[in-house]
């Protein structure tokens, strides 16, 4: 087994990279409520508040990891766009995992692999020393991991849960006590990073809660992603998560505008893709998306019923801090035209089609 790959523990591994070792020291001696962009030598200008303590976190621990230390058991309930391959990445990884997926016939790829299977979250959990779950919504991953015969019920002490979903801090909470309850151990960590990334273990884990189930976790962690930050306690992570997804609704819809505005007066869409792409407003989304979307084409990478759920629990999240979001509210509402005109389960980038919609004729007074 291997954890050697393309991200930072990488160079903190390897002792023969002094500059590395330096980091890696610096890393562990500075005090671990500083958050990363304030270690090192620069000091925090005194006009910027001081850190609060629940934002704390740190990203790559510097400690290798080897077959031996993973939890024995995996189980991974959820084998959608993202499920599956990240469930597909620990198998070939030489973990000893075990599915369970509503839609049972999505786990037979898996159990071809070498998965286990089981026919509930109860039994997954009973099995298993850590399950995953990766949900599409809140009501979902409420009702997998404390609804009937949910993982909850099979649960216990010396066993942990890691909430992969995208869900409200809220709804992050009440699962966390139904787990805690039982004297499991609980994780959130949704993921930033689509099905590419799910496919090729290069996704950023955004975890709070129990910081040594974070650990235990850490090595599979490193298996699916090419990092992950301790944000504090649950809720934090699925704030993160809102945050950076809200960003990222608003940033598709402003794109659509201006290719179907640079279109209507006589651009080539095209050509705004590769100049947007050479400039400081350069992303890769656009670039990734950009072309076929020109071409009217949506291959579901991100469903955009997902992130208009995003959006809304932003939304919500803002609200609940009387924070004004008027741009993302703004995309909300595109999001949910292009829901309604069928375009759920396409990719996110067809919230173009909201603007093509052609305005009905106007009534007659
Ligand atoms: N796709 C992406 O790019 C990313 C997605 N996410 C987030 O990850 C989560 C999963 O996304 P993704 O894999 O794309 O979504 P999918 O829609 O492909 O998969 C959703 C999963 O949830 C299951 N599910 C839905 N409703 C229920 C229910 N009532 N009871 C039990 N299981 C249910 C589905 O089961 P079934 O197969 O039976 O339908 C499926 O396993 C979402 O929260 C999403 O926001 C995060 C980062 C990137
Ligand atoms: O949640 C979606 C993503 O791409 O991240």
């Amino acid at each position: 087994m291997s954890l050697v790959k393309s991200h930072c523990c990488y160079n903190l591994l390897n002792p023969s990279n002094t500059a590395s070792l330096a980091m890696a020291m610096c890393s562990s001696f500075c005090p671990p409520q500083v958050p990363n962009h304030f270690r090192g030598t620069t000091p925090i200008p005194s006009f910027l508040p001081k850190p609060p303590s629940f934002k704390a976190f740190s990203s790559q621990t510097a400690t290798a990891s080897t077959k031996d230390e993973f939890p024995a058991r995996v189980g991974f309930l959820g084998l959608g766009i993202m499920g599956s391959p990240m469930a597909q990445n620990l198998i070939k990884s030489g973990c000893d995992v075990t599915v369970w997926n509503r839609t049972k016939s999505k786990c037979d790829p898996l159990i071809s692999l070498g998965a286990k299977y089981k026919s509930s979250p109860e039994e997954v959990a009973a099995s298993c020393d850590v399950t995953f779950a990766m949900l599409a919504d809140p009501e979902s991953a409420v009702d997998v991991a404390c609804g009937k015969h949910g993982a909850a019920s099979g649960i216990g002490p010396g066993k942990g849960y890691v909430d992969v979903s995208t869900v409200d801090g809220a709804t992050s909470k009440l699962i966390g006590e139904h787990i805690k309850a039982t004297g499991a151990l609980f994780l959130e960590a949704p993921v930033s990073g689509s099905k590419k990334p799910a496919e090729d273990g290069q996704l950023i884990f955004l975890t709070g809660g129990d910081k040594s189930l974070y650990e235990t976790v850490a090595p599979l962690l490193d298996i699916m992603g090419k990092s992950r930050f301790f944000l504090g306690s649950v809720g934090n992570g699925a704030a993160m998560k809102l945050v950076v997804n809200m960003v990222m609704g608003s940033m598709m819809a402003s794109f659509s505008e201006g290719l179907l505005l640079g279109e209507k007066v006589g651009l080539d869409p095209d050509v705004i893709v590769e100049v947007i792409s050479q400039g400081a407003i350069s992303a890769p989304m656009f670039s990734m998306k950009g072309p076929s979307m020109v071409k009217s084409v949506y291959p579901t990478a991100f469903p955009l019923k997902h992130q208009q759920k995003d959006l809304r629990l932003a939304l919500g999240l803002a609200e609940s801090v009387s924070q004004p979001t008027p741009i993302a509210a703004a995309a909300n509402e595109l999001y949910k035209v292009a829901k309604s005109h069928g375009l759920s389960d396409h990719d996110f980038s067809a919230v173009i089609e909201a603007l093509k919609v052609k305005m009905q004729d106007p009534p007659e007074y």
